[in-house]
């Protein structure tokens, strides 16, 4: 089987390639890249005006499988990471039960395999049941598959568990990953603490908390020799924290989601529980923050933590709804509309670390548009002006604050392993 991609701007940021071009597929791999490709193709797919991208790849997603599967599961979260253009995902363990053991890593990589529309990673438990307490399998995780470590969607371990940790992974050389807010300082909190909190009479999440607890993980993990990646950073403080600790050589590496890009504290109001996210939504200056983190390589990808949770659930009062958002196919169009279309980030930028850097920061074999790789292929429009519609979402996952939005740029085309999966916003069988 032989497809064409024809006429396409091609970006591959592993080498700084950027140019129009032809890519040719053959049995799962690109074959050639270059203009004026002759080959007789089964499948010829015209891109002029597109972008031809790597396949974009989320660290961060919860995809709710095992135990609730009523809020998502590997089928629909898959469906929608194809719809949004990604082609390889990574699940976070915050399951019932958690995932943190070999035999559960490896019944999930076959679900993965039967049901996944995209490629989908497991990211295994720091800690037995994500407790905090006792170490969990690691070494037996990592050789059933699992790509990276994170008690996130639980409070961070303490100082001496994620001491062991670190030391414990010093000898693998992968990472772990930490949802960064310190526990004492956060309790019931539900959005950013400022003004506006006071001015809604609800309880805070202080910037600090989020601070001193990249801090501490770097230093833990600076002693240990080993690697760090800090979940959705949200705070300007915690930006330069990490900054100044690449600069230092520490193995720290940091992702941040569209939403705290782009969105403040100013979003929230008590009638919509959509903006109820962990770590909040900031201030102006975290967003600037963040924004330059990414131009000077403090920040190394954009993720999206799609957080899908049940309507019901979310249909509750702001203090008890559950915090986050399904954020796979709206996260492309937020970039393109309000990050490369207002002129603060270029294209070429938004696909490396929607792509190539996430993928080196897990040491995943992907994230490259170059001759012998995986046929992972993104496929993006980026002028498609389309609105954010809740009714055409794959997740099962409801409330997201993009609906409604009228977006500009969308991937029309999503290929795994040299199969076509999606087109024009429709799941292909
Ligand atoms: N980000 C969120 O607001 N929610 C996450 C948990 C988490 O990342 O803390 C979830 O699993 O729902
Ligand atoms: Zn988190």
């Amino acid at each position: 089987m032989k497809i064409l991609l024809k006429g396409g701007r091609v970006i591959n940021p592993e080498n700084k390639f950027d140019a129009v071009a032809d890519v040719l597929v053959e049995d799962g791999k690109i074959v050639k890249i270059g203009a004026g490709i002759e080959d007789k193709a089964d499948e010829v797919y015209d891109a002029n005006g597109k972008v031809v991208t790597p396949g974009l790849i989320d660290l961060h997603v919860h995809l709710r499988e095992p135990g609730q599967e009523a809020k998502e599961d590997f089928e629909s979260g898959s469906k929608a990471a194809a719809a949004g253009g990604f082609t390889t995902i990574c699940t976070m363990p915050n399951t019932k039960p958690a995932v943190d053991s070999a035999a559960l890593v490896r019944s999930l990589k076959m679900r993965a395999q039967e049901v996944g529309v995209v490629n989908v990673e497991i990211i295994g438990a720091v800690t037995k049941g994500q407790e905090g307490k006792e170490l969990a399998e690691m070494g037996d995780m990592l050789e059933a598959g699992a790509v990276a470590f994170s008690d996130d969607g639980h409070f961070d371990p303490s100082a001496k568990v994620m001491l062991n940790a670190f030391d414990y992974l010093h000898t693998f050389d992968k990472v772990i990953i930490n949802h960064e807010e310190e526990p004492t300082l956060i309790e019931d909190g539900v959005m950013n603490e400022g003004h506006r909190s006071a001015m809604l009479g609800l309880k805070g999440r202080p910037t600090v908390a989020e601070d001193i607890a990249v801090a501490r993980d770097i230093m833990l993990a600076e002693y240990a020799g080993s690697k760090v990646h800090i979940a959705h950073i949200s705070s300007a403080r915690a930006v330069d924290i990490v900054r100044q600790a690449k600069k230092r050589g520490v193995k720290v590496t940091a992702e941040a989601t569209p939403q705290h890009l782009t969105m403040t504290e100013e979003c929230v109001n008590l009638f919509d529980t959509s903006t109820k996210i962990n770590p909040p939504l900031r201030a102006a200056k975290d967003c600037e923050a963040i924004l330059e983190g990414l131009k000077d390589g403090t920040i190394d990808a954009i993720v999206t933590d799609h957080s899908p949770h049940a309507q019901e659930e979310k249909d509750r009062e702001y203090i008890y709804a559950p915090s986050g958002f399904p954020g796979l196919e709206t996260s492309l169009g937020i970039m393109l509309t309000d990050l490369y279309h207002e002129q603060k980030l270029d294209l070429p930028l938004i696909i490396s670390k929607m792509s190539y850097e996430p993928a080196k920061v897990f040491g995943l074999n992907a994230g490259k548009l170059s001759e012998g790789a995986q046929a992972d292929i993104t496929v993006i429009d980026p002028e498609l002006e389309w609105t954010v519609d809740e009714k055409e979402f794959y997740t099962k996952g409801s409330h997201s604050p993009f609906v409604g939005r009228k977006l500009k740029g969308k991937a029309v085309l999503t290929m795994v392993k040299g199969k076509v999966v999606m087109q024009d916003g429709k799941i292909l069988d």
